[in-house]
């Protein structure tokens, strides 16, 4: 008997699974790098993430980057420069991750949407929850700073 699934496609995730490119910003002062707690209701809900969020249609990363820590913790970037790229797929998305080291910033970071926003020690960072997708990044920074 014929079946209704295309050969090909994949009733789970689809042909049009959704692609998302997320601009992301690694703060690191003395040892420490500053942390957001994603909601609940959230994709990858109540785990630790590097700040930062989905680009807009025609947005320059970098003017992601800076907007989304503008949004989500009220600072101003002064300068940062590009750190790696993770692709990863999750079952219901593909995120490409653009991580960007933040050198320097103005302002006191705060979780302008109700996040908790919290320095952690770079060595302890792999007791926390992360995103699958963040290993890698979490690997990096435990090679480069302790
Ligand atoms: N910001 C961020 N997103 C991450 C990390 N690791 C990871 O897998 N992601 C995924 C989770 C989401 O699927 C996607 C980012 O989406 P987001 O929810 O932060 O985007 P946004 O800030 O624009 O959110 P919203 O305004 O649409 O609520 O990337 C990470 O360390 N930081
Ligand atoms: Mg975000």
């Amino acid at each position: 008997m014929a079946s209704s699934v295309k050969p090909g496609s994949c009733a789970a995730k689809g042909p049009s699974a959704p692609f998302l490119h997320v601009a992301v910003g690694v703060i690191v002062q003395q040892g420490q790098v500053l942390l957001s707690h994603r909601a609940g209701h959230q994709h990858q809900g109540n785990k630790w993430e590097f700040p930062g969020g989905k680009l807009e249609a025609g947005e320059p990363v970098q003017s992601a980057l800076s907007r989304e820590l503008a949004e989500e913790l009220a600072i101003r970037i002064e300068s940062a420069e590009p750190f790696m790229q993770v692709r990863h797929q999750y079952p219901e998305r593909e995120v490409l991750l653009d991580i960007w080291l933040v050198k320097s910033f103005s302002g006191k970071p705060r979780g302008m949407e109700g996040q908790q926003v919290q320095w952690f020690a770079i060595k302890d960072l792999d007791k926390l929850v992360f995103p699958d997708a963040n290993q890698p990044i979490v690997q990096r920074l435990q090679s480069l700073f302790i």
